[in-house]
C-alpha cells in the first residue's frame, strides 16, 4: 500500500476516474462497473476497481481541495503506475449561459492556489492544461452520447466560500466558465509524472444566479458525466 491508499500492487487499473466525493466513487462503482471490488478504505477515501464494457477501470475518491487531490494523484501515478485520470466533479457556474446539470470539460485551469507558485519560486505562472488526446476523445464521446458538453477554462479555487466574488466576475469576463477545487493540481501532477489528465464537471450550482441542483437532478446530470468519463478513459483500450 502507499501512504494514503490501501491497495496491493496490481489492484488499481491504469485508467482511473477521480471524483472528489468518496461516496460518489462508491455510487459509480455500484451503478456503472461490473465486478467492482473495493481496494481501499484508508481515511474513508474509497477506491474500487471493476470493468466497464470489458475494460478494467478504477474509481478513486480524491477529497476536497488541491492538497488532498494532489496526494491521491501523486500516489496513483507514482506508486500504482496509473497512466490516465479523469476527474469527475461538481462545479459552480460563472458563465451566464450555463445551467444546472450542464456538463463542462476543463481545457485549462486558472488557480489561486499557492502550490504551483511555490513549485516555480513565484517566478512563473504555470498553465495547468488537460491532455489534448483525452479532451478530443471526450468531445467525440459526448457528441456520440448526445450530451452537450461545454469546453473551456475553469478556476480551481482553494476556498469554497469566497470573500472576493468580484474576482469571479473578473474571471468570467475572461471566459472562465466555472469554479471547482482540484483540477489545477491534478493537471500539474499528471504533467510532472508523465500521465494524462482531464477534468469533466457537472454544474451543481450557479454562483451568479444563486441556484443549486436538487438531489434527483444531480443523479441524472452526474450519470451523463460519468458515462462520458468511462467511455473516454477506455477509448482505444
Ligand atoms: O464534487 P466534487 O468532485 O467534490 O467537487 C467539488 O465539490 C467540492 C465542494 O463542494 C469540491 O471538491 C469541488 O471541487
Ligand atoms: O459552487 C461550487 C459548486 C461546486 N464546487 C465548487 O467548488 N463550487
Amino acid at each position: 500500500m502507499s501512504v494514503h491508499i490501501g491497495a496491493k500492487p496490481g489492484e488499481i487499473a491504469e485508467r482511473v476516474l477521480l471524483p472528489g466525493d468518496p461516496m460518489r466513487a462508491k455510487w459509480i462503482a455500484e451503478t456503472f462497473l461490473e465486478d467492482a471490488v473495493c481496494y481501499t478504505q484508508v481515511r474513508g477515501m474509497l477506491g474500487f476497481t471493476g470493468t466497464w464494457q470489458g475494460h478494467r477501470v478504477s474509481v478513486q475518491g480524491s477529497g476536497m481541495g488541491m492538497p488532498s487531490a494532489s496526494i491521491y494523484t501523486h500516489e496513483l501515478i507514482n506508486e500504482y503506475g496509473v497512466k490516465s485520470v479523469i476527474r469527475i466533479g461538481s462545479c459552480g457556474a460563472l458563465a451566464m449561459d450555463l445551467n444546472l446539470g450542464d456538463v463542462v470539460a476543463a481545457i485549462g485551469s486558472a488557480t489561486d492556489s499557492n502550490m504551483n507558485r511555490s513549485r516555480f519560486d513565484g517566478l512563473i505562472d504555470y498553465a495547468p492544461v488537460a491532455d489534448f488526446g483525452l479532451l478530443r476523445t471526450a468531445v467525440d464521446v459526448a457528441e456520440a452520447q448526445g450530451v452537450p458538453m461545454r469546453v473551456g477554462p475553469i478556476l480551481a479555487a482553494d476556498a469554497f466560500y469566497t470573500d472576493r466574488p468580484d474576482l469571479y466576475d473578473a474571471l468570467a469576463l475572461y471566459g472562465v466558465l466555472a469554479v471547482e477545487m482540484e483540477s489545477a493540481a491534478i493537471y500539474t501532477i499528471a504533467a510532472r509524472y508523465g500521465a494524462k489528465a482531464l477534468t469533466i464537471l457537472t454544474v451543481s450550482d450557479h454562483i451568479k444566479r444563486g441556484e443549486a441542483m436538487e438531489a434527483a437532478q444531480r443523479e441524472q446530470g452526474f450519470s451523463n458525466m460519468v458515462r462520458i468519463g468511462l467511455n473516454t478513459i477506455t477509448a482505444g483500450a
